[in-house]
Formats: structure tokens, sequence, C-alpha cells
């Protein structure tokens, strides 16, 4: 499990990092999402203990990282895979995190099999490897203390089509028997099909967070257009519906479209338009709400959805 509490990171006047809480149960995967420089890679690093937190607090299985003894074998975590030591083989550099995570050296061959990296490609030097040979030795490296616990910022980067699979199908795997992942990318389609729920970032603040059915469903989801904007208006708000006005004659209603459609219809009121704002799917949701954040000057409100009750429990 991981807990991330108002975590905050400024850097002189610019707020990297604001006031980010979410939480990521065993069994589950949480695709991290946002745009370049919407915070993602600051949030990871702090939840790591490798960036101090200006506030707030993060802990991974009830505890600040940085007091968890021999982290290795608790959380397995891939920041930047193009920092590993160029060198060193493949071969080496998994020894290496085997002698100090304090497993057998026989881990590192398996992991190297498990992530796809042969022999000949292990003996070579990591200088020499692309960037999706690195995301894998990374993953190895991630993987070989057996953690319950995975923290992987863009690991799909590098990746071909083929990688990208792979890698949903081990995490997928991963979580299923139990284990947490967090998972950032900016890339929407790539974490789509893998994750269970979905924290979206912009701006250094939370846009949205929730399982993909309660973002599509979420309060804000309704647009209507009339011939009347007043008339329109008055028969919104008098069935007790929020409304927001969104250019001419138009307006977003946090309501299921049925009760906007019996309210106007009851109240004899002309349409000329009224759609799910979020029917284009998770995409166009994830494109409106960083889009929104990104250039919001005052504090966005932020759509925030309850954790599903199985998450609760
Ligand atoms: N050490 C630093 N000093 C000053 N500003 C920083 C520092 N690290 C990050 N930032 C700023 O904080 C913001 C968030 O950066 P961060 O790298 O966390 O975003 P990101 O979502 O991971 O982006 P990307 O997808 O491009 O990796 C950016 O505006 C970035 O310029």
């Amino acid at each position: 499990m991981i807990e991330v509490e108002r975590l905050t990171k400024r850097y002189g006047e610019v707020a990297a990092v604001e006031s980010v809480s979410f939480r990521c149960d065993p069994g589950t995967v949480t695709g991290f999402l946002g745009p370049n420089g919407a915070g993602k890679s600051t949030t990871m690093r702090m939840i790591c203990g490798l960036t101090p937190p200006s506030a707030g607090s993060a802990t991974v299985k009830g505890v600040p990282y940085r007091r968890i003894a021999n982290p290795g074998r608790h959380v397995g975590v891939l920041l930047d895979a193009a920092a590993m030591h160029p060198g060193r083989t493949g071969r080496e550099t998994l020894g290496l995190a085997a002698q100090v995570l304090g497993v057998e050296q026989a881990r590192a061959a398996e992991m190297l099999e498990r992530v796809g990296l042969p022999a000949k490609a292990a003996r070579r030097r990591v200088g020499g490897y692309s960037l999706g040979m690195r995301q894998r030795l990374g993953i190895a490296q991630a993987l070989i203390g057996d953690p319950s616990v995975l923290i992987l910022d863009e690991p799909a980067n590098g990746l071909d089509p083929e990688g990208i699979f792979w890698m949903r199908t081990l995490l997928r795997d991963f979580a299923d028997r139990g284990g947490t992942v967090l998972l950032s990318s900016h890339l929407l389609r790539e974490v789509e099909a893998v994750a269970d729920r979905f924290v979206v970032i912009a701006g250094g603040r939370i846009a949205a967070q929730g399982t993909k059915e309660e973002l599509l469903t979420a309060p804000g989801g309704v647009l209507v257009r009339g011939l009347d904007a007043s008339a329109l208006h008055g028969a919104l708000s008098a069935a007790g519906l929020p409304v927001r006005p969104e250019g001419e004659a138009a307006f977003t209603v946090a309501a299921p479209a049925e009760a906007v459609g019996r309210a106007v219809a009851a109240a004899g009121v002309v349409l000329l338009e009224l759609r799910q704002v979020s029917g284009g799917g998770l995409e166009e949701l994830f494109l409106a709400l960083t889009a929104e954040a990104a250039t919001a000057s005052a504090e966005p409100p932020p759509v925030h959805v309850p954790p599903s009750k199985e998450a609760v429990k």
C-alpha cells in the first residue's frame, strides 16, 4: 500500500507538486497520468525518499520509504532507466543488485530471463543498450528483491508495442498476486489497458482520480445547450442540478444525462444539444482535465471520486 497525503514540493516560487493526496491498494495497478512537467516524477521521487517534500507525507507499507530496512526487498523502484552505470554489463548490474539486497545470485539470471534479456544481451555493457533494453533491465532490477510494491516512472518509454504488451501482462500478474503497482505515464493509452485506478495530475495538482468507470460518470459530465439560456438555466436550477456556464446558452451539469433530460422536458425547454462531456472515452476526459488544470490560474476544482468500496475495506 502507498499513501500520499497532501504532498507538496516547491522550488522557489514554482510549485512542482501542490497538496497531492492519493492511495494505492494491494492487488491494484494505479495509473499516474499527466502531461510533461505535471509533477509525476517529483511525486514519485518524494514517495521514494529521494526528494524531500516541502510539506505533506508519503508512506509505503505504512512507513516513510527511508525508514524501510533493506527497501529493495519490499519496494521495487524504477525511476530513470537511463541512469544505469553504462560500463557494467546487464548481468553485472543485476548481480550487484542481488548482492546488495542479499538475494541469491541465481535470481539475477532468473530475472534477466523473465524480462526477456537473453544471455547474449546480458553479457553486453549497458552503455550499448537501447532505451527499451534498459527499461527491461530496470524492471528486472526492481523485481529482483521480490517486492510487494512497484513504483515505476514511465517504464514504457522506449519499449516497442510487443514490449508494452509484455510489461502490461507482467504488471497485471504482479497486482493479481496481491502486489501494489504505481505506474506513471504521460500517455493514457499506455496505462489504460492495465490500470484499475487513475490519478490524473496537471500543473502539480490532482485533476481527477478514480476508476475508469467512476471518472467517466464523474460529476460535471453532461453538456446541454438550449434555445433560451435563461429558461434552460432556470429549469436545471429548479430541479436542483449543479449547473456551470459553458459558453453561449450552454451549461455543464453535474448529473446523469437522464436527470438533465427529465428536468428540461418537465419545464418544456427546447434543447439544441445534450451530450456526455466524456463521451469520447477516458482519453477525452484526460485531455480535458489536464488542459483545464494546466491553464487554470486559480486553484482548479478537482474532480474527487471516492475510492471504490473494495478499496476502502
Ligand atoms: N530540481 C528541480 N528544480 C526546479 N524545478 C524542478 C525540479 N524538478 C522538477 N522541477 C519542475 O517541477 C515541475 C514538475 O516536474 P516533473 O519532472 O515532476 O514532471 P513530470 O510530470 O514527471 O514530467 P515528465 O512527464 O516530463 O517527466 C516542472 O515544471 C519541472 O520543471
